[in-house]
């Protein structure tokens, strides 16, 4: 078991006099190691919470975070977020960047050599001295990915990664998480608001409600290791099972969007 989430809530506070919100309501879930979970719900269900929460920025108002049988009590280097906006740090090489986190944590001597092999698995080699300002938004997120995986998390944890891409990079940088997963035998946790790339990536879905936050549907997903075992991804992405799901899936979401306007 990597992680396990029990009965967890959060409640924010109240804010210039509005009504406290109850963004996450009593959550359990059971992340094995090397599951790929992907949350997925309208706008306000709590997936950000839920994901703050396992990164330990999180404390929950009441229930646990356990990883490894070991209550969460903040953020570690057993957890790595990647975020929509990379948060790289302009004036660094994409070298440093990827470095950065091994040489914060004092691992100077051995970092380069660590930062040179995401660097490869990523495709980002030669451009290992070009400034970060100066690469594609694809290109830049795939500097965060490196970055987060230097530091040999249990988990990585992404929120929205590919939201800001276009469509194509967005593809294939599906294709490319897919592949590392696969490679490093991470565990993943990784928002989207996009239901097909939910179900293309994931080895199992969450699907979750507002109001408040939970999780309504739990499903197993086959579609990543189909890709993974040879298919090619459109391929995957235009069967009709997979159509199929996609339509349940996004009938569900509708369902509660239209609820709350
Ligand atoms: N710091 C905060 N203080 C008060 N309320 C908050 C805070 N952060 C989030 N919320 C509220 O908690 C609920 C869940 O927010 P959260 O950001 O986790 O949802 P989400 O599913 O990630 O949303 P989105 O898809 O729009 O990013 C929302 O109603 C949101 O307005």
């Amino acid at each position: 078991m990597a992680l396990e989430i029990r009965e967890a809530s959060v409640i924010y506070p109240a804010q210039s006099g509005r009504a406290p919100v109850e963004a996450l309501s009593k959550i359990d879930l059971t992340v094995e190691e090397h599951d790929f979970v992907v949350a997925l719900g309208a706008s306000g269900c709590g997936k950000s919470t839920l994901l703050n929460l396992i990164a330990g920025f999180l404390s929950p108002s009441s229930g646990k975070i356990m990883l490894d049988e070991a209550e969460v009590s903040g953020p570690g280097a057993d957890r790595s977020v990647v975020f929509q906006k990379h948060a790289l740090l302009p004036w660094l090489n994409v070298r440093e960047n990827v470095a950065f986190g091994l040489k914060l944590r004092g691992e100077g001597a051995t970092a380069y050599a660590v930062a040179d092999r995401f660097i490869a698995l990523l495709g980002l080699k030669g451009f290992e001295k070009s400034p970060v300002y100066a690469l594609s938004g694809g290109m830049q997120q795939r500097v965060g990915i490196a970055r987060a995986l230097t530091c040999d998390p249990k988990i990585l944890l992404m929120d929205e990664p590919l939201g800001a891409l276009d469509a194509l990079t967005r593809e294939r940088a599906q294709e490319l998480i897919l592949d590392i997963w696969k490679s490093t035998g991470k565990t993943v946790f990784l928002i989207t608001h996009s239901v097909e790339e939910a179900l293309f990536m994931g080895t199992r879905l969450i699907v979750m409600s507002p109001r408040p936050g939970r999780i309504a549907h739990r499903f197993d997903l086959p579609f990543s290791r189909r890709f993974l075992n040879g298919t090619p991804a459109r391929q995957v992405k235009a069967s009709p099972e997979f159509i199929e799901l996609r339509e349940e899936v996004l009938r569900i979401i509708f369902a509660d969007e239209e609820q709350a306007a």
